[in-house]
């Protein structure tokens, strides 16, 4: 059997924790934090052109931006290169996040609490930061964080954030450990460089994909909308404000989604996506193993620009 066919057996078999049980679950992806280079250009982007509230900044260093009732589903930080500083989820509880601690402490993971301080301003509970090995980027995981009230869509009826996809240098090691130990579940693997997972038990398709790349870096930031023509529109407003529409419109056969990809001022890759396969928590299909193919990737017949997925390391700081 050819190496890489071993290598997906391999990764197709490692849907359930092979130990025992993960000790906690997850609700849903929680929040992305991005650094970028020039706060107030991004803050406009991100509010202005995606739809996000601006909930609160602070200072010229950090800005909260949310689409739905918490107070942030996107943290901006202002940093010399553009990138992924951290990828936040919502457990269930603080008793999953408790026995988080216990876990990822017993597997070595050394995970830290946030500092009060820190806890404070980005308006969270207890909140756990840890690194996986072969990884660069840093998770969060957190189970309270303060509301920011009702929220009221502007350019787009945003319904989630809702995935981000991250490049990986060594995707296999990653997998290993997002399936075995931190209890995600694949729901398609697509080629041999595109795994898209559930964080267990959020139904989506994906709430977060791992593709193969030459380092660690941010592949795009999902936003779910609640409407198709919200894609249309975004389509005429991004080109009328001179952003680079980089894959779309079209229709991923992946996971059922109509879709638009867009770059940010930093040339971050953004994505609008309407509809997504869900799954329930009993009895779910099994993962499918795709074939690379074009027609699976956008069914309307689009390809993506060089530039997709291109622009920003994850960043490799200290926790
Ligand atoms: C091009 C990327 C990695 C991709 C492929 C498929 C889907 C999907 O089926 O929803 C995505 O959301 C993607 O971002
Ligand atoms: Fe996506």
């Amino acid at each position: 059997m050819r190496k890489i066919d071993q290598l997906t057996h391999r990764i197709m078999n490692l849907s359930t924790p092979t130990v025992f049980p993960v000790p906690f679950r997850y609700r849903k992806p929680g929040y992305v934090a991005l650094a970028v280079t020039d706060l107030d250009r991004s803050i406009t982007f991100y509010r202005d052109l995606v739809g996000l509230t601006l909930q609160e900044r602070d200072g010229d260093e950090i800005a909260f931006l949310r689409c739905g009732t918490d107070h942030h589903d996107v943290v901006l930080y202002k940093a010399t290169q553009p990138g992924l500083k951290r990828m936040a989820f919502q457990l269930e509880s603080a008793q999953d996040l408790a026995h988080a601690h216990g876990w990822l402490t017993e597997l070595g993971y050394q995970p830290v609490w946030a500092a009060p301080q820190e806890c404070g301003t980005l308006r969270q509970g207890p909140t756990l930061r840890f690194r996986i090995p072969d990884c660069e980027l840093l998770f969060e995981f957190y189970a309270q964080m303060e509301s920011g009230g009702e929220w009221q869509p502007t350019v787009a009826k945003i319904e989630r954030l809702g995935h981000v996809v991250i490049g990986m240098r060594n995707p296999e090691a990653v997998l290993a450990t997002l399936l075995e130990k931190l209890n995600f579940r694949m729901s398609d693997q697509f080629g041999t460089h595109t795994w898209f997972l559930r964080c267990f038990p959020n139904p989506y398709h994906h709430s977060f994909a791992v593709a193969r790349a030459e380092f660690d870096r941010l592949h795009h930031v999902n936003f779910m909308v609640t409407d198709v023509d919200d894609v249309g529109r975004a389509l005429y407003r991004m080109r009328k404000a001179g952003v680079e529409i980089v894959f779309g419109p079209g229709r991923h056969d992946i996971s059922n989604s109509i879709f638009l990809y867009f770059l940010d001022p930093d040339g971050m890759t953004v994505e609008y996506s309407f509809g997504m396969e869900e799954f329930a928590e009993d009895g779910a299909r099994e993962a499918r193993q795709l074939p690379f193919s074009m027609e699976i990737l956008d069914s309307w017949g689009s390809a993506p620009l060089p530039a997709t997925g291109k622009g920003g390391a994850v960043e490799a700081a200290s926790l």
